[in-house]
């Protein structure tokens, strides 16, 4: 049976590596992936890893009908087997019912990757309509670490180095960018809560007012 499955994680974790694997063992098997993704940190139109492959993909524009994409493309006479959709989280709601009915009525496999929360710990409206209609979600194996060693669970934005909790759902960056600009970083929950960053917590440790007080 077809499935819409979605993989999600936090930020860094691996999931367009992933997607780009899937697409390329099935391409072994003569698999034709149709492969969206919206705002990729690589610019419109790709799919990109940090470990430096990138691939050609159809931008999921804001108001485009996947649905009506796919059936286009098959009547045009277009090979297409399974959907990979990366940057999943910024898809509108009804395009993820779209997806839905990708897999129901043309019963292909669609693989949606995301980040379910946004720096606020608030779900992406795309990750919400996914973890209600996905056939499964798939929590990705190799765990992202927060600066303590814990497993990080949430994502956390910088601007300017500080480690902010209000601003627009939206911003696309990056986890190694540079303190000045907005910036991403992964935390365990304990952290996030705390809004220690690595480069709070090593203030922290720094700063004289953690140094034992000796008395006189
Ligand atoms: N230099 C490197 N050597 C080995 N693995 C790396 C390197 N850089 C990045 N990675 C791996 O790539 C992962 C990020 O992959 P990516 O697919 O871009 O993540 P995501 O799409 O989840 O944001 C990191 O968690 C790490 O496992
Ligand atoms: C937490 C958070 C992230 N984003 C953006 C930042 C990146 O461009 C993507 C995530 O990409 P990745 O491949 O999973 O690293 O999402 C955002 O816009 N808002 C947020 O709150």
């Amino acid at each position: 049976m077809p499935e819409l499955v979605f993989f999600s994680g936090t930020m860094d974790c691996g999931k367009s590596t992933l997607a780009l694997q899937i697409a390329h063992n099935r391409s072994a098997r003569g698999l034709q992936a149709l492969i969206f993704t919206r705002d990729d940190r690589a610019g419109e139109g790709k799919l990109s890893s940090r470990l430096g492959l990138v691939t050609d993909s159809v931008e999921a524009a804001p108001e485009m009908d996947l649905y009506g994409y796919v059936v286009d493309q098959v009547s045009q006479g277009g090979k297409v087997d399974y959907l990979i959709v990366d940057e999943a989280q910024f898809l509108a709601p009804g395009q993820i019912d779209q997806l839905a009915r990708v897999v129901d009525d043309l019963n292909l496999d669609v693989f949606a990757f995301g980040i379910t929360t946004d720096f606020r710990t608030r779900l992406f409206p795309g990750s919400r309509r996914l973890i209600e209609l996905a056939d499964r979600v798939e929590t990705l194996q190799v765990e992202a670490m927060c600066w303590c060693g814990a497993r990080a669970t949430h994502n956390a934005r910088t601007v300017g180095g500080e480690m902010v909790v209000e601003g627009e759902q939206v911003v696309v960056g990056d986890v190694s960018g540079s303190a000045a600009e907005v910036g991403y970083e992964v935390l365990c929950r304990r952290h996030h809560r705390r809004r220690m960053t690595s480069a709070s917590a090593r203030a922290g440790v720094l700063s004289p007012d953690v140094l034992p007080v000796v008395s006189a």
